[in-house]
């Protein structure tokens, strides 16, 4: 078997870079555990990143359809992963989708497709919580939506402040959840209590 690494064009720049980032540690990249890890590394990053080459059309796939519904539908628990912008260190958790359809409802798995077309990005946990929850109101055209995540941040437990307990909840409203309390209570009642840290 050859020692040389595959490399597909697409992946050569950045597994080079991963070549220089391993480099600069001193290891030495000929050694037998590394040869292949800076193609590995580039395709993981490929993979926790391609949310930048998604569209929404491509996720949603035309699955919206009639319904007479305009009460609360909760999609909760959406494990997600992503990436701090800050440190480029995973944040993961889950997320909690509701919303008031008007007219019409999304297929179900396409509220997970679009967690993580966005989580699949360099991303602070607000900004992804407002991109979902403004995703949804604009595919669906509905009454509002409204969206909680909880989540652990790598770059606080693996280094800086090193807090193993510490999860972060944001919540983005937007539609009649802006301004119905009724509605913000009822969806806050309905959402699954914080988690613990993971
Ligand atoms: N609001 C918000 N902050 C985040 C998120 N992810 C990471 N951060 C924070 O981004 C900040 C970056 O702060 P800096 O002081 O520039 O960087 P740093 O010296 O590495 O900070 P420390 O983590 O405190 O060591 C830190 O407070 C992180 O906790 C996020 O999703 N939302
Ligand atoms: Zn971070």
């Amino acid at each position: 078997m050859s020692n040389t690494p595959i490399v597909t064009p697409d992946y050569k720049e950045s597994t080079e870079s991963y070549r220089q980032l391993i480099a600069s540690t001193g290891e030495d990249l000929d050694r037998p555990g590394l040869l292949d890890t800076p193609v590995r590394a580039a395709k993981a990053f490929a993979h926790l990143t391609q949310g930048y080459h998604q569209s929404i059309d491509e996720v949603v796939n035309d699955a919206v359809f009639p319904s007479a519904n305009r009460e609360l539908v909760l999609v909760q628990n959406i494990e997600f992963y992503s990436l701090c912008e800050h440190h480029m260190l995973p944040f993961h958790g889950v997320a909690h989708i509701g919303y008031l359809p008007d007219g019409q409802v999304l297929g179900l798995s396409k509220f997970a497709r679009i967690v993580d077309m966005f989580a699949r990005r360099l991303q602070i946990q607000e900004n992804l919580s407002e991109q979902i929850a403004q995703t949804i109101m604009d595919v669906t055209g509905c009454r509002g939506v409204a969206v909680v995540m909880d989540a652990s941040h790598m770059c606080m437990m693996m280094r800086g402040v090193s807090k193993q307990h510490s999860t972060t909840r944001s919540t983005a409203m937007l539609g009649e959840y802006q301004h119905n309390n009724q509605a913000r209570n009822e969806f806050l009642g309905a959402v699954p209590k914080r988690q613990p840290a993971f």
